[in-house]
């Protein structure tokens, strides 16, 4: 039984994030999500989608056996919780990895880390972003 973790923000859905998760999903048997909490969201503009509502949605895509909200201040704890054997970072993630791996080992956690592919514009009009589907409504509603 192979145990997968994914994590990220899901702000507003779209096909890359279905893409992502699959990809995951197919590193092993069972996938646990674990979505950011908008606290830790430091790195770009915060999720306009709440906390638990961000999980339930993602705990409700097919690749998906158990969504959970990150914890607010040790991202090490719901890791520790889950025990995976691999996490699934996505493609254009930020974290590096050896950086990850080095932390995981110091906490004593052991597991692999794989990086997941990206969903490429098949047309030009599909939005595989949050950012991007944001500022669509932006520019076509206001
Ligand atoms: C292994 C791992 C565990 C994480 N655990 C948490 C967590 O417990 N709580 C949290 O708020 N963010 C956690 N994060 C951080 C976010 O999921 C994510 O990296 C970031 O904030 C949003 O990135 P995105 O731009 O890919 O959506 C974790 C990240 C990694 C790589
Ligand atoms: N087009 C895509 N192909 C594959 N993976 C994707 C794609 N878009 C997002 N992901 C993955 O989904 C996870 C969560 O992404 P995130 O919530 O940051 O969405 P995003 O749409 O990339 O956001 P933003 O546009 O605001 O940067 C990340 O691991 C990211 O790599």
């Amino acid at each position: 039984m192979t145990r997968v973790v994914a994590q990220g923000t899901f702000d507003i859905l779209h096909p890359g994030h279905v893409h992502y998760l699959a990809d995951a999903a197919d590193m092993g048997d069972e996938l646990h999500v674990i979505v950011a909490r908008s606290v830790n969201v430091t790195h770009k503009e915060p999720p306009v989608v709440p906390d638990e509502q961000r999980r339930e949605m993602v705990g409700a895509l097919k690749p998906v056996d158990e969504a959970h909200l990150g914890h607010p201040e040790d991202i090490f704890v719901p890791i520790e919780r889950i025990e995976p054997d691999i996490i699934a970072l996505g493609y254009d993630q930020h974290h590096d990895d050896d950086q990850l791996q080095a932390a995981l080992s110091a906490r004593g956690i052991d597991c692999d880390i794989r990086r997941a592919s990206p969903l490429e514009d098949e047309a030009a009009d599909r939005l595989l972003s949050t950012g991007r589907i944001i500022d669509r409504i932006v520019d076509e509603r206001s």
